[in-house]
């Protein structure tokens, strides 16, 4: 960092080579313990807990232009345009001020795997996948109380469809590419994160402080200079993108 040529090598966008962030994708059924397990590993391990789900669910709360859309699509199961979570995320991962982020719930589809590489150019270190049987997924879903407009049985039918039509084939190609480490999430949440404790053990000696990311607060910490100006380049590559849309 600091000279010439290592600021030229992050200008191509190859964030990698400087081994500075490391972002791990948490993907799974609907109600497979995503944001169970990343609370903990957020404690555990330091990272930031990004869930696109509560990104998404605090934009429609500040009235913004794509407040209305993302909750018409989030309560029929449908998977928001990525430039929208995209944009979010960058967002997020600005404000969190850490260089280690669990992603909980992206890539959804292939087309959220296009545009964060397209855009962000940040490969992930792995992708942790929890396994779970429908029918437990299902049972946890419907008992989650948590208010959600979309944690009914038609909703969550919908979302076992997009699950295993989008997201399975994402998990596939990181399987291909050997990324991907896969947990028994069907069995109770401690035993659940002792296996995930183990995939993440290499990250333990890097630990500096917890950071949970909280969507709606959006609080404010210190930010890695080279992350900042990483993501700030993102974030006009992602206008860009918008300026070529219509507004949806
Ligand atoms: N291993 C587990 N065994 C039993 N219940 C669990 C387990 N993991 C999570 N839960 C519960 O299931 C529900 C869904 O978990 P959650 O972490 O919100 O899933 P996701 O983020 O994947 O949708 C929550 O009520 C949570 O407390
Ligand atoms: N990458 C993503 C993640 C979530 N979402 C939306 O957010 C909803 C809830 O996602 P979530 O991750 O909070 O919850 P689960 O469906 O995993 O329980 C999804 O059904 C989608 O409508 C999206 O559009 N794109």
């Amino acid at each position: 960092m600091g000279t010439k040529v290592d600021k030229d090598k992050n200008s191509d966008g190859s964030l990698l080579r400087d081994k500075k962030i490391t972002i791990v994708f948490v993907l799974g059924g609907p109600g497979c313990g995503k944001g169970t397990q990343c609370e903990k590993i957020a404690k555990h391990f330091g990272f930031t807990h990004l869930s696109v789900g509560d990104l998404l669910r605090a934009e429609t709360k500040t009235g913004s232009a794509y407040g209305a859309m993302i909750q018409t699509m989030m309560k029929e199961g449908e998977i928001v345009p990525s430039e929208v979570v995209v944009k979010l995320l960058q967002q997020a991962m600005l404000r969190s001020g850490n260089n280690k982020f669990l992603i909980d719930g992206f890539p959804r589809n292939e087309e959220n795997r296009l545009t964060y590489e397209s855009v962000m150019k940040i490969e992930p270190a792995f992708i942790l996948f929890l396994d779970c049987p429908q029918e437990e997924m299902e049972r946890r879903v419907l008992n989650r109380n948590q208010g959600r407009d979309d944690d009914n049985i038609e909703a969550v039918r919908k979302r076992f469809k997009v699950f295993s039509e989008s997201t399975l084939p994402v998990i596939e190609y990181y399987e291909r590419k050997g990324k991907v480490r896969k947990v028994d999430a069907a069995k109770p949440i401690d035993e659940v994160f002792n296996d995930v404790k183990a995939i993440f053990a290499p990250y333990k000696a890097n630990f500096v402080s917890s950071s949970n990311f909280n969507a709606e607060a959006g609080v404010e910490h210190r930010m890695c200079p080279a992350l900042s100006k990483r993501l700030a380049r993102c974030a006009r590559k992602t206008k860009a993108l918008f300026r070529k849309r219509a507004p949806v």
